[in-house]
């Protein structure tokens, strides 16, 4: 708990810099997410800039939500950019197994070696080669059932991975955390997941422990999503009550209400 405050402090106290090559859904929210934190969004997808850009931030977050064949080459170069420089590379496989295309762009990004992974269990079990039935961007499954795979994904790939749900399991080699604040109307907001990859990128920027950094990040979002839930009505307000949970929440006030399990 101590290692996940000081990350957080880290964030405060450095505003890492974070390029999103992210979906048209959720560019605005996880902008505002990333600010709410304390880091700062930059959102660009250019090939033009793409190493240029990669030179100067803190951390590379590849989300393939609303990918097409101009923006997967700004994805594979900037996160061979991002690799050659040793700046971290989080990859959000939206909607992983829904149609081949998904699936052969994340076999080549995989081919990069993103440090982090994060997705639902369907994603992560999909990315394992489980044969599910994909519902598109939303999980079918619980993180309980995604654990196996996710253990597996993570060894093949020597990424630290992480499955969001009700449950968020954090998994790099034998070391399992587990987050278990947040509510169930956070998956009725979209972008969450979203969210989600985006703050691990900007804890990842400051924490060169990634496996930390993926904890605090997901501690983050669950702590303040109990917060934003405690006062919302609905998905709308539940997305205004979060942003301004980020913003008030303290390192200490974290480290009393995360609920976190280790082994
Ligand atoms: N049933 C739930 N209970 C608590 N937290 C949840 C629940 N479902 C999702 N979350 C939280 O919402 C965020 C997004 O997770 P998830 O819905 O799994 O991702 P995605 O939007 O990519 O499908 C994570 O922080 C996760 O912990
Ligand atoms: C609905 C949708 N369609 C393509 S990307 C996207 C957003 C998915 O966001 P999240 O995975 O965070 O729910
Ligand atoms: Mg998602």
């Amino acid at each position: 708990m101590e290692q996940i405050a000081r990350a957080f402090e880290k964030v405060k106290a450095q505003s890492p810099l974070v390029h999103s090559i992210t979906n048209y859904v959720v560019m605005n929210n996880t902008a505002n997410a990333l600010l709410a934190l304390g880091a700062s969004p930059i959102m660009a997808h250019a090939k033009s800039e793409m190493d240029d850009m990669v030179g100067i931030v803190g951390a590379l977050v590849v989300n393939i939500g609303t990918l097409d064949e101009y923006w997967v080459d700004s994805m594979l170069s900037a996160s061979q950019k991002a690799k050659s420089l040793g700046k971290p590379v989080i990859l959000d496989p939206v909607g992983a197994g829904a149609t081949p295309f998904r699936n052969q762009t994340l076999t080549q990004l995989i081919q990069n070696k993103p440090d982090i992974i994060r997705g639902n269990a369907s994603e992560i079990m999909a990315l394992a080669s489980v044969n599910i039935k994909s519902k598109g961007v939303d999980s079918t499954n619980s993180s309980d059932e995604a654990l196996d795979a996710g253990i597996r994904l993570s060894n093949e790939t020597g990424a630290v991975v992480c499955i969001s749900g009700e449950v968020d399991y954090i998994i790099k080699g034998d070391k399992i955390g587990k987050i278990k604040n947040g509510n169930p109307l956070m998956a009725k907001v979209t972008g969450m997941g979203c969210t989600a990859s985006a703050l691990v990128g900007a804890f990842a920027a400051v924490e060169k422990d990634l496996f930390v950094a993926t904890m605090a990040a997901m501690a983050v979002m669950g702590v303040a999503g109990d917060l934003a839930a405690e006062k919302a009505e609905g998905p709308g307000t539940l997305q205004l009550h979060f942003y301004d949970a980020l913003y008030q929440l303290s390192p200490s006030k974290l480290a009393d209400t995360a609920i976190v399990e280790y082994n």
